[in-house]
């Protein structure tokens, strides 16, 4: 479960200060699944970034899963950062290493000596069994972005956190993809927040909120 409260927060650009959200509060509830939407500029990346722990808030409070990350210290915010999973728009994957290599890695920074449990089954979910040994290069956008959901799933997150995972697949990839990312989380009961700028999309979601002026539409 999310908890926000009165939440602000203000960007410093040089002398310029924007402030982008002011007193904003909402709760999404524990494995709900929420599809966020808003024009451009509007801040869905911004609140995302203090979801996951990469910004702070000048003010107010956010809890996840009972922690009050909004409190942490840079420490603790890393300690915290282990335990979700980020998904990108451009998938953000190793070029260098394989499928297999990409999707154990993280796991391997966050835990060098702890067996990746689920490996097996997560690749043969997402499709992925025989492009293991490929390169990130070596496959299409929506495989690429399959490999991205393998690797935030392998740490067993209880949230997730998708920047327009789909931003750049055409509307049938688009569909599978967030079809297979739903259908995962709710399976192990993981909270997801996802951006996108389609509609079409948000039939897969539980519920929807658009951002607009530092608020929440309706
Ligand atoms: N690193 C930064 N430094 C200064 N301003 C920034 C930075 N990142 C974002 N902004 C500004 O903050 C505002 C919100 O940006 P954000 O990326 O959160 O919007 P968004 O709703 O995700 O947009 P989009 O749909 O285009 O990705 C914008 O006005 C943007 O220019």
């Amino acid at each position: 479960m999310i908890s926000v409260s009165d939440l602000c927060f203000r960007r410093q650009d040089g002398a310029e200060v924007q402030t982008l959200f002011d007193g904003l509060s909402f709760t999404i509830n524990a494995h709900e699944h929420l599809a966020l939407l808003g024009d451009s500029g509007s801040g869905k990346t911004t609140l995302l970034h203090l979801l996951a722990g990469l910004l702070s808030p000048n003010s107010g409070q956010i809890e996840v899963n009972g922690e009050r990350i909004s409190a942490y210290n840079a420490q603790q915010l890393a300690h915290y950062r282990r335990k979700i999973g980020l998904i990108f728009q451009h998938y953000q994957l190793l070029d260098c290493l394989s499928v297999k290599q990409n999707i154990l890695f993280q796991h391997q920074l966050n835990y060098p000596n702890q067996v990746a449990s689920g490996f097996d089954a997560l690749v043969e979910q997402l499709g992925l069994k025989d492009k293991l040994n490929k390169l990130p290069s070596q496959l299409s956008g929506g495989e690429q972005q399959r490999v991205g959901i393998a690797r935030a799933l392998l740490n067993q997150p209880k949230l997730i956190l998708a920047d327009e995972p789909t931003g750049n697949l055409d509307q049938t990839r688009a569909q599978q993809v967030v079809e297979m990312l739903t259908t995962l989380c709710k399976e192990r009961q993981i909270n997801l927040v996802m951006v996108t700028h389609s509609q079409r999309l948000t039939q897969y979601f539980d519920s929807v909120k658009v951002l607009a002026n530092g608020q929440f539409d309706g």
